[in-house]
């Protein structure tokens, strides 16, 4: 039996909660496809687009003062884990039963220790929330003082601090419940950014990329494969140009070749290729592979995706 780490982008689970019941139907399909070939899946989730809708939204009911308190981009982060896995994990439980495979599904939040003195808080590169046109992102810019950056070719979104993913604090809960069988959502959107203070964990305004996270996750429970799974069925270098090329299988050299010519958008799938480099590592029977949601089966048959591996 394998265990997979299945890292979800949060783009693929659209904008509203309506959209994301849908989405996440297609997901659950496709989890538990893999569920039937892996036996053992470890879903990590994102939250970019949800994290940065509610941080909006609370921020203008506050700022309305109709009586909502200020939820900092930290509060915010920890609701859409829930709100997320929620979702998913009712998804999950109705296929499960559609197919009479009787698994228990249960989401963790999770909270993830970061480095208050990462260099990303000086320099802010995750993207959240709606994708706006140049206007439109200058005004809310210019009205609450956030950075938009153009995310790859699909409108200028805001960008928040983005820091690594040092420990999953709770790691042994999740180990515990793999162990039993249990299907665990974990990590969402990253995990809840906090530090180690003398009274205890304290949460952080931060946004931690879910890919790194589900690397350090596969890493901790020692996961056979990382499929990561987002928009696209391959990585591509020129990507968006006329001389796009899709590629099919990348050594870990060549990761770094490409990364060094620039050819991944940070904060969306230059995470990807590094969370895949982190997690092959110098193993060469480790293997992780990039895809969409639609094509992860086939993915894992070896018949579509990108696969990172050592050589
Ligand atoms: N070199 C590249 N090859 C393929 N896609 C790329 C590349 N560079 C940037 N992208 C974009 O990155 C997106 C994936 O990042 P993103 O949407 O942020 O991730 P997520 O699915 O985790 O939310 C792809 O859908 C694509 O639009
Ligand atoms: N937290 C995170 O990485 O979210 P996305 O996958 O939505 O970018």
């Amino acid at each position: 039996m394998e265990k997979v780490v299945l890292a979800l982008g949060g783009n693929a689970l659209g904008n509203s909660p309506q959209e994301q019941l849908i989405a996440v139907k297609t997901a659950a399909a496709s989890i538990v496809d893999l569920i039937e070939v892996a036996g053992n899946v470890v879903i990590v989730h994102g939250n970019g687009p949800q994290v940065g809708v509610i941080n909006l939204g609370m921020d203008y009911a506050y700022k309305a003062e109709i009586g909502v308190p200020e939820f900092p981009l930290v509060e915010c982060g920890a609701l859409s884990q829930g709100y997320i896995g929620y979702h998913l994990q009712q998804a999950i439980q109705t296929e499960l039963q559609k197919r009479n495979i009787k698994k228990d599904v249960a989401t963790v939040v999770t909270q993830v220790l970061i480095d208050q003195e990462d260099k990303a808080f000086k320099n802010p590169t995750k993207p959240i929330g709606n994708f706006y046109s140049k206007e439109e992102a200058d005004k809310i810019a210019e009205e609450k003082g956030f950075t938009f950056v153009e995310d790859a070719g699909r409108g200028y979104r805001r960008v928040v601090p983005s820091p690594r993913p040092a420990e999953i604090v709770e790691i042994n809960a999740i180990r515990k419940m793999i162990e039993d069988d249990i299907v665990v959502i974990a990590c969402g959107g990253g995990g809840i950014p906090v530090i180690k203070t003398e009274e205890g964990y304290k949460g952080v305004d931060a946004v931690i990329d879910k890919d790194l996270a589900s690397s350090k996750l596969s890493a901790d429970i020692g996961a056979d494969a990382l499929l990561v799974l987002t928009a696209v069925d391959k990585v591509c270098v020129n990507f968006n140009k006329p001389n796009q090329k899709a590629i099919d299988n990348m050594s870990i050299a060549e990761a770094y070749q490409y990364i060094e010519e620039g050819q991944f958008a940070p904060g969306s799938m230059l995470p990807k290729v590094e969370a895949c480099i982190e997690f092959v590592g110098d193993d060469p029977n480790k293997k992780a592979i990039i895809t969409s949601l639609e094509s992860a089966q086939d993915a894992v048959k070896g018949l579509t995706g990108t696969v990172i591996s050592k050589n």
